[in-house]
């Protein structure tokens, strides 16, 4: 399930910058995956995990693509063995995201992103990589903004819409426990906002040498 990045097998890994770990997060339908699309094109050397997940592909998703699709055993088998770095139920379905590929990635020397629920955020926060992760989330204009989003999607059925929304009222309310939020109005400024957050220098390193 997991692919290994050239230069990853342990063996020189002394000498590399560890790699910087990223997480996206915000409400369903708000454009997470949109912005991601953007944000592949502006940053190409960034990783982007692939998420396990119960939850069936739509049309056009691939496996191994936009998600490992598995089924409830499968993903259980997956959390008992501790091979999720974080996973969390969300309206209905399992999402995860596969640690070896995460820790091989970072101590290559790449920036990482996961695109994950707040639920999944929390954990990450908490995890034995929360002191080095950047955690961001990305905000809707407004809710009734953020409803039209989903509907207008298309991609889930009425009820699914609604656990959605209902579970976006508690998300939004967490946006004070990240490090930086991104408003997502228009889709080139908020890739640009989050460009700026990962391109920029990291804690405590040297700028200038002058
Ligand atoms: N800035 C924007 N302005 C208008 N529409 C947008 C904007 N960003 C995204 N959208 C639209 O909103 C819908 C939801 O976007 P997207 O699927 O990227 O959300 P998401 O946060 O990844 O959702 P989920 O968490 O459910 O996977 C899509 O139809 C997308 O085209
Ligand atoms: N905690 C995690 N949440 C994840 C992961 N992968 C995706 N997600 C989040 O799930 C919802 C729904 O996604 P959808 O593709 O069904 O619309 C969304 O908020 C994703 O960000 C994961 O690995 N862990």
């Amino acid at each position: 399930m997991t692919d290994v990045p050239p230069g990853a097998d342990g063996t020189a890994q002394e000498s590399v910058r560890r790699g910087r770990l990223f997480v996206l997060s915000g409400p369903s339908g708000v454009g997470k995956s949109t912005v991601l699309g953007h944000l592949r094109a502006a940053l190409p050397e960034l990783w982007y995990s692939v998420s396990a997940t119960t939850r069936g592909p739509r049309p056009g998703e691939e496996h191994g693509v936009q998600y490992f699709f598995v089924d409830g055993e499968e993903f259980t088998g997956l959390v008992e063995d501790g091979r999720m770095l974080e996973w969390a139920e969300f309206a209905g379905n399992r999402y995860g995201t596969p640690r070896d590929a995460v820790e091989q990635r970072l101590a290559a020397g790449q920036d990482v992103l996961l695109e994950i629920d707040v639920q999944g955020a929390r954990q990450v926060r908490s995890s034995a990589l929360g002191g080095e992760a950047v955690l961001v989330f990305l905000a809707p204009p407004s809710f009734d903004e953020l409803a039209r989003r989903l509907i207008g999607r298309g991609t889930e059925p009425e009820p699914v819409i609604a656990a959605r929304l209902a579970a976006a009222r508690d998300e939004l309310a967490a946006e004070t426990e990240f490090d930086h939020t991104v408003v997502n109005t228009d889709i080139g400024a908020a890739t640009d906002g989050l460009v700026g957050l990962m391109v920029g220098p990291r804690p405590g390193s040297i700028t200038s040498t002058a």
